[in-house]
């Protein structure tokens, strides 16, 4: 088993995925151990909801709609979310609280999402955040039933990963964005 680092170090998105994917159980349990993110008053503000089969060709109607689209270009960007057979949306699920303000709140969602991003890689999946201009469109948010303090933060496409797609990283990291002061 990786320790964190290495599979911090080893993960990479996968912009291409095959058909399988985890199912409910599996990205339960996934989730449960990403949900172990700091959470200012353990408010747990997020959800993730699974979109799977036609549901995500109502997402595809969704962003088409929101985009004003008409002919092929509605048609190209309702198939986006056929690219992978799993998404996970990720939502940020606020309260109101007097010492929590929403955007400490959406930080551990994305919390929440970086971990399970992770954990999927780790796991095997192929995964890639991926979100567009349409993400926090009222038809889009409304297409997964959000209620009046949730938002979307995008989803996570997951699926197999192609052969050969998990060649090492080979470019240098760029160097740490770090200071300090004294
Ligand atoms: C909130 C968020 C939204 C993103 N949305 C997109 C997107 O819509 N399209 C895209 O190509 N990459 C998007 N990315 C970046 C990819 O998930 C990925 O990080 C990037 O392709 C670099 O690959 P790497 O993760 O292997 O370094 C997003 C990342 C985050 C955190």
């Amino acid at each position: 088993m990786a320790s964190v680092r290495e599979a911090v170090l080893a993960r990479r998105s996968a912009p291409k995925v095959t058909d399988v994917a985890p199912d409910d159980a599996a990205i339960i349990e996934l989730l449960r151990a990403a949900e172990r993110v700091p959470d200012h008053a353990a408010l747990r503000p997020w959800r993730v909801i699974a979109l799977r089969g036609d549901a995500r060709s109502r997402l595809g109607a969704a962003l088409a709609e929101a985009s004003g689209f008409t002919g092929e270009a509605a048609s190209k960007l309702a198939a986006k979310p056929e690219r992978a057979p799993l998404l996970l949306a990720i939502v940020a699920s606020s309260t109101q609280h007097p010492k929590v303000p929403e955007w400490e709140q959406h930080t551990a969602a994305a919390g929440v999402a970086h971990l399970l991003s992770l954990l999927l890689d780790d796991a095997g999946w192929g995964v890639m955040w991926r979100t567009g201009p349409y993400t926090r469109d009222p038809l889009v948010e409304a297409a997964h039933g959000l209620g009046p303090n949730e938002h979307l933060l995008g989803w996570l496409y997951v699926g197999g990963l192609p052969a050969g797609a998990r060649a090492a990283r080979n470019s240098r990291p760029p160097a740490p964005r770090f200071s300090s002061l004294d």
